[in-house]
């Protein structure tokens, strides 16, 4: 950088940019400071464009955090959840964020973070509603892949996160069937095999110690997810750990309900812009605007209830955008289709005595 005055020595200037650390040496030959501020904040503006309307997404390599590409935000009504229990979600994760709370906390002595624990099935809408979470909040999310990690990289990791982010950890049970016999000051007990040195190995007892916060920044909002509560060690879930315990059940009648508006919402397909650009057209006889809540009604009373996952009825829907008819008249040859596949995959994964087998 020019400017006429005294040659200073090269200026070294942290740059946070969102949350990945950068340094950068700046050398300014001038006596006005006024200049570099400029520049920094030029660029802070610069990277506040591009992220505008985003969610920065953060996952790990080794021992560092990488980010990924951003995604746009997923508005928290695009998931599809019990409203009473969205509500209570939003309202804590906002109570948490508040200012005021942190201070609430810090004059406690209470380490100021939160955890919640999303299980059930597969489909469910668990990490859909951690990312939205994070959009509607506003801030970057830090995803954990446990099964790649071991015990340093894991407090390595936890060490570099920002304050003010969500951590989503996910698959938690895995963590739970890596615990090794040897690991005797693990709480609770474990049965799998001694894993071998080189084998990436998270172990509880770490993985608790970063829980609680050792080494690691306040103001985080961590979002465990598992398809399987009931292997978990309790020690993992208890409350300071997991405060919030939120089942994503299979689809009741309430939550198709609401899938089936949410997919055929005129409001949403209108602003699509250009309709052939997303594949839907909408024919005359099929303004089905005003008649949505009875269609809905009609699709909900069709579909089996706690039996198929929002994810598998928005499968059959989405074949169906063009037509909300189509997708009611489809709905008794799609449920036998997935249940007989389902039967398939279970044969096919079951243990079973071959031809071979010499008995
Ligand atoms: N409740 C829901 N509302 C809206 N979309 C959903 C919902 N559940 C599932 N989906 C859709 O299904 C797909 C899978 O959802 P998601 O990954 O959030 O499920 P999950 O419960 O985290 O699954 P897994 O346990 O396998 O990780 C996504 O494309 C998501 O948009």
């Amino acid at each position: 950088m020019a400017g006429s005055g005294v040659a200073r020595k090269p200026l070294a200037v942290l740059l946070l940019f969102g949350h990945t650390r950068e340094e950068a040496s700046i050398s300014y030959f001038g006596r006005n400071p006024s200049v570099l501020r400029e520049l920094l904040d030029e660029c802070r503006l610069h990277y506040l464009g591009l992220v505008k309307n985003k969610t920065c997404v953060f996952e790990h390599q080794a021992e560092e955090w990488k980010p990924s590409k951003s995604r746009s935000k997923r508005d928290i009504s695009t998931v599809v959840l019990n409203k009473e229990l969205k509500k209570m979600l939003l309202d804590d994760a906002s109570d948490f964020l508040n200012p005021a709370t942190q201070t609430w906390y810090s004059t406690r002595g209470i380490h100021h973070q939160r955890g919640y624990i999303f299980h059930g099935p597969p489909g469910t809408g668990k990490s859909s509603f951690a990312f939205s979470i994070a959009g509607h909040f506003d801030l970057d999310i830090y995803v954990l892949n446990i099964p790649t990690l071991n015990n340093h990289t894991l407090k390595t990791l936890f060490t570099e996160l920002p304050r003010h982010c969500v951590v989503l950890l996910e698959d938690v049970d895995a963590v739970g069937l890596k615990r090794t016999i040897s690991s005797n000051k693990d709480v609770g007990q474990s049965i799998s095999p001694p894993q071998t040195p080189a084998a990436k190995t998270v172990s509880l007892s770490t993985l608790l110690n970063v829980l609680d916060g050792i080494g690691s920044p306040e103001g985080r909002l961590l979002i465990m997810t598992t398809n399987h509560i009931e292997n978990l060690d309790p020690a993992l879930i208890r409350p300071g750990r997991a405060d919030q315990k939120v089942e994503f059940p299979l689809a009741d009648e309430d939550i198709i309900n609401q899938i089936f508006f949410f997919i055929y919402n005129p409001q949403l397909t209108n602003t699509g812009g250009d309709e052939s650009e997303n594949g839907v057209h909408q024919n005359e006889e099929e303004k089905v605007d005003c008649k949505l809540p009875k269609l809905a009604q009609e699709f909900a009373a069709k579909v089996p209830k706690l039996e198929f996952s929002p994810a598998e009825i928005m499968s059959h829907l989405l074949v169906n955008k063009q037509s909300p008819l189509n997708a009611i008249a489809g709905v008794d040859t799609w449920v036998k289709k997935i249940r007989e596949e389902r039967m398939k995959f279970t044969r096919t994964n079951s243990w079973t005595l071959g031809d071979n087998d010499g008995f």
